[in-house]
């Protein structure tokens, strides 16, 4: 991937732009995170998506109960012993999200230039006039003239199933609205949106609590996708609640910027956060349309500076009833990946959609298409100069790997690390090539009794655009860093032979400590 390079800044024949991609053990650096609901949890379709490329599963408890997700979650593992494919688990939290709760499933028709009551009263059946919600403050919120979307659960924004409602007046605790275009609401649950309000609902909600102290403690999420964050307290909140649950004090926080809100304490909140998700599908109502592309532009960039795994939602809506996605939907993921993006979550398109595994493999092919294309030397400029001078001894260490390896056309960075630090350092300079992190695992007590690091570690770097996590055996003898390393070296080797990353007489560039000193090395294989 990284010999057929080419520079959007400079002439391309364009003929070449035909030539078929070469094939490659993984379909792109660029990390796809599907979202496994009613289409994607059997085994074998969850098989099929890690095969195409998906490296996390979220899910999203805005909707399913805990047995339905821990059904889908004991799929996932037996996919993942069968395919031998790593997969991150994250757990997406149902936030202060409102929703209009349809108990009895019956298609609820609206008609344009009639009223509709929003009311909390939820005993209330959902009928033509009047909806129930799951807020009692909605009426104390807005304010005549404001604008209320409510769209199908993970709306993708293209259905003609979704609505536009304006504020007419308060009544109590009902909100009385004018509906502005006829739809159809199919289904039970419906997102409920009000622009650029304040919800006085904690981020945290305490069913986000239980779900993450039963659900989550039992399977050692990796990842909490904090939904609807509005401020860094949100973060520090979550995390010293996390803190108090064994090992989930290992998992990381991922804050989910889907308003105003979040959009104005962003730099507060990435301080904070492990890493970002911009949560396009809200944002996109509460941000004026020609805005959006400016907030993810500016906070990708944010993200990369500062090493921090920037994740974006929403990008093949239409391939949730289709086999291909639009055109514009296709120069967006790439325009993503060109952004920096680390990974692609898919919300609708995997969970309800049709075509689960091609929707992962479409994202796949085109994040790999414009890796091809991204301006490595540009950004590593960039990065360079941001980070400023004196560096740090590590940061100096990863940056340099990764310009090694691009000068002598490695094939692959492969990298030792505990805490997953070092590799991280080195996918922030973005390297055309993959890295492989061999997380050597480290003994650790709790005082009760002694297990091992590096589980959680590994599995985080799936969602880092670059990083392949290989776990190395406890019981190796180089688990300490005075050792040399050679036999985890040996079989990181081997690894990245096997899986085709690796090839006889390519150079192959290691970072690792040997005694005190941190090293770059570049090896030329024989065989
Ligand atoms: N177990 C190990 N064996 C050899 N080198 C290591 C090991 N762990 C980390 N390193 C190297 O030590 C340096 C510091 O990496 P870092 O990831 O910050 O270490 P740690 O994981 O111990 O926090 C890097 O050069 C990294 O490649
Ligand atoms: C992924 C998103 O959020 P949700 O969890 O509400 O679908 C989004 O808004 O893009
Ligand atoms: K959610
Ligand atoms: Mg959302």
């Amino acid at each position: 991937m990284n010999s057929n390079h080419l520079l959007l800044e400079e002439p391309i024949r364009m003929a070449s732009i035909l030539e078929p991609s070469k094939p490659s053990f993984f379909p792109a650096m660029t990390k796809i995170v599907g979202t496994l609901g009613p289409k994607s949890r059997s085994v074998e379709i969850i098989s099929d998506c890690l095969k195409a490329g998906m490296s996390v599963a979220r899910f999203d408890f805005s909707w399913g109960d805990i047995e339905f997700h821990q059904e889908t979650l004991e799929n996932l593992k037996t996919a993942v012993k069968s395919t031998r494919k790593l997969c991150a688990i994250m757990l997406d939290t149902g936030g202060p999200e409102l929703q209009v709760v349809n108990r009895t499933e019956h298609p609820i028709s609206l008609e344009a230039d009639t009223k509709v009551i929003l009311t909390p009263d939820q005993d209330k059946p959902a009928t033509s006039n009047l909806l129930p919600i799951n807020y009692h403050g909605l009426s104390k919120a807005v304010k005549k003239g404001d604008t209320i979307f409510i769209g199908q659960y993970l709306f993708t924004g293209n259905e003609t199933t979704s609505v536009w409602l304006e504020v007419d007046e308060v009544c109590g605790e009902d909100v009385i609205c004018l509906i502005k275009n006829s739809a159809t609401l199919f289904g039970t649950l419906y997102t409920l949106h009000v622009s650029q309000i304040r919800i006085d609902m904690p981020t945290l909600t305490d069913k986000d609590k239980e779900v993450i102290s039963t659900w989550g403690v039992r399977n050692n999420i990796d990842i909490l996708s904090l939904s609807y964050t509005r401020h860094a307290e949100d973060i520090r909140h979550a995390r010293s609640f996390l803190s108090k649950l064994g090992e989930l004090n290992q998992t990381q926080i991922f804050a989910k910027i889907e308003n105003i809100e979040g959009l104005t304490h962003f730099d507060e909140i990435l301080q904070e956060a492990d890493g970002i998700i911009f949560s396009r599908g809200n944002l996109g109502i509460d941000l004026p349309p020609e805005k959006v592309f400016l907030f993810q532009k500016a906070a990708v960039y944010k993200c990369n500076m500062m090493g921090k795994p920037a994740v974006v939602t929403r990008v093949v809506d239409s391939m949730t009833d289709n086999l291909r996605p639009t055109r514009a939907e296709a120069t967006d993921v790439a325009n993503a990946v060109l952004d920096g993006t680390d990974a692609i979550l898919l919300g609708a398109e995997t969970l309800r959609g049709l075509y689960p595994v091609e929707s992962v493999s479409t994202v796949g092919k085109i994040c790999a298409e414009a890796e091809k294309v991204f301006n490595q030397d540009l950004y590593f400029k960039k990065t360079v100069k941001n980070v400023g001078e004196p560096m740090s001894h590590l940061e100096s260490i990863a940056s340099s790997a990764v310009r090694a390896a691009i000068k002598v056309k490695a094939s692959a960075i492969i990298c030792f690390t505990s805490s997953g630090r070092a590799a991280r350092l080195i996918a922030k300079y973005r390297p055309t090539m993959p890295v492989i992190s061999v997380v050597i695992p480290r003994l650790k007590t709790n005082q009760l009794r002694w297990t091992f690091s590096g589980a959680f570690e590994a599995r985080q770097s799936l969602i880092v655009r670059g990083l392949f996590p290989m776990l190395a055996d406890p019981r190796h003898p180089a688990e300490s860093k005075s050792g040399s390393n050679e036999s985890v070296l040996k079989v990181a080797l081997d690894h990245g032979k096997a899986s085709g990353v690796i090839k006889p007489h390519d150079r192959v560039v290691v970072c690792q400590k040997l005694g005190d000193a941190s090293v770059v090395k570049i090896l030329e294989l024989e065989d």
